[in-house]
């Protein structure tokens, strides 16, 4: 059984290629050894890596269980919980994704256009004005607040207050990319890396399972406005086909596991689409236009072709998650190779974006490409694929929308720097570098008529301001 070639390098310069660089270093493995290379890093199983439609496809659509991610994700386990739908395989997985599915259904996506809409202004109102900034912390507060009233359902206060800042201390915390390593999750006091984690997660499931079991004890849904359709409510009155409900442990896994893949990963996606319209020429006038072109309520804005176009991109040239995969239970034959059980079979996101092959310029944003376009789900996939396909998809495409189009409609950014800016490391995830930094010239009031039942703005002539006292109202998301 042979493993397709890869580097042999000394293994402390293979995890410095990894964590350090990713994307290049994908790049220079692709270019030497071709489309398939296998990666060897430390108390891993070797990362045979493919990226050509055809093997993704057999990836994707493996029906023989011999494919199983929940191991593949095992390093994640520490910090979401191992009764998440991220570690499961077989039946318990499919168990608990048939649980979770209800309340990402497309159609319940306009539940939570407005107050994705809401998070946006609120966030809006306190850019700095005149003077560089990194929007990729803004982006992670609406997010955060976003998915904390998604799932929670509950109204401004002290609770999602206390909620939203214990969470954000645990994300940041895990976000430092040598946590993955198990070498480095080791409780050497309340002031070491792990140490601080497992403080801040406990103190988190703590919350939660009070939430949880307050829920549980009223009997009834979430406060006002998300009207029980809030994440949390439709999982409590969830069951499986033997009528069972999800246990309070269960619960809190799912919790979490939404909480860290929900948030993280879509501020991310928007910090980079923001990069991309500000610094790819014709881009933003093409978007203003397009919203200029009636109101800006969460069904227009869903409907938008050039902003879905703009975010697919966006999504294709620096997919958040680099790579997607799968441990062996059984050998397989992958892309000419007889592979051995206990592989990772690694689809590479980055490398399959930007096949020439389907990408013309693959280097050059331009989201053309995906007008009137609907791509292979074996060459696009930011969102990974098969039985596995990330859950929250809909619902991060819908964000996406809602904050650029809000961004768009109510301020002038243009970027801070001069230089390049390169993918960095945040956890799982590749942000850009300095947190896409801009300057806000403009910023125009908060639109009076958002509420959640007529959102009327226009994005047409919005008048000229950066003064932050000139801005409208208290956060109301
Ligand atoms: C731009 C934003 C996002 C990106 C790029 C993204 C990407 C991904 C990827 C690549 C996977 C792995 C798929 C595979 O193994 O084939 C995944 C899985 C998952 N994602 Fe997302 N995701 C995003 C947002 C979200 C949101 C908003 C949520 C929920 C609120 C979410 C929840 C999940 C869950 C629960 C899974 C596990 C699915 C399973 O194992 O069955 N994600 N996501």
């Amino acid at each position: 059984m042979a493993l397709p070639p890869g580097p042999r390098a000394p293994a402390p310069l293979t995890v410095y290629n990894w964590l350090s660089r990713p994307f290049p270093f994908l790049s220079e493995c692709r270019a030497r050894f071709g489309s398939a290379f296998t990666i060897r890093l430390p108390a891993l199983p070797p990362l045979a890596i493919f990226a050509d439609p055809d093997d993704v496809k057999l990836v994707f659509t493996d029906d023989t269980d011999s494919m199983v991610a929940g191991r593949f994700n095992l390093s994640l386990s520490a910090f979401l919980g191992d009764r998440s739908v991220l570690m499961l395989d077989g039946r318990e997985h499919l168990r608990q994704r048939r649980l979770l599915l209800p309340p990402f259904h497309g159609e319940r996506m306009h539940t939570y256009g407005q107050v994705m809409i809401d998070a946006a202004h609120g966030a809006i109102d306190t850019f700095p004005s005149g003077k560089p900034f990194a929007l990729h912390g803004f982006m992670q507060e609406i997010t955060l607040h976003v998915i904390l009233r998604a799932i929670f359902g509950i109204e401004e206060g002290p609770r999602l207050s206390a909620l939203g800042k214990t969470v954000a201390e645990l994300l940041e915390i895990v976000s430092w990319p040598p946590l993955l390593i198990p070498l480095m999750q080791r409780d050497l006091g309340p002031r070491s890396p792990w140490g601080r984690f497992l403080r801040a997660r406990n103190e988190a499931y703590g919350m939660l399972h009070d939430e949880i079991r307050s829920r549980r004890a009223r009997g009834d849904s979430s406060d006002a406005s998300l009207r029980g359709q809030d994440i949390l409510s439709l999982l409590l009155q969830a069951r499986d086909e033997n009528g069972n409900p999800m246990t309070d442990d269960e619960l809190r896994d799912e919790l979490v596991t939404l909480l860290v893949a929900g948030h993280e990963t879509t501020a991310t996606a928007l910090a980079w689409a923001i990069h991309w319209i500000l610094t790819t020429p014709g881009v933003e006038a093409r978007l203003r236009r397009e919203l200029a072109g009636g109101d800006l309520s969460p069904a227009r804005i869903a409907k938008l072709e050039l902003l879905d176009a703009v975010v697919r991109e966006a999504l294709r040239l620096y997919p958040v998650i680099p790579i997607v995969g799968r441990i062996l239970d059984k050998p397989a034959h992958v892309g000419g190779f007889d592979l051995p059980a206990g592989v990772a079979v690694v689809c590479s996101i980055y490398l399959a974006h930007r096949r020439p092959e389907a990408y013309p310029e693959p280097e050059r944003f331009n989201p053309d490409r995906f007008l009137g376009k609907k791509l292979s789900p074996y060459e696009f996939f930011p969102f990974g694929g098969g039985i596995r396909r990330c859950i929250g998809m809909a619902f991060a495409l819908q964000e996406m929308k809602m904050v650029l189009a809000t961004v768009l409609s109510r301020t002038t950014l243009r970027p801070a720097d001069d230089g390049p800016v390169r993918p960095v490391r945040r956890s799982i995830t590749l942000t850009p570098s300095g947190g896409c930094r801009v300057i806000m010239t403009r910023r125009a009031p908060r639109p009076s008529l958002t509420s959640s039942t007529s959102p009327t703005q226009t994005a047409a002539a919005p008048s000229e301001t950066s003064s932050p006292a000139a801005t409208a109202p208290a956060v109301t998301a």
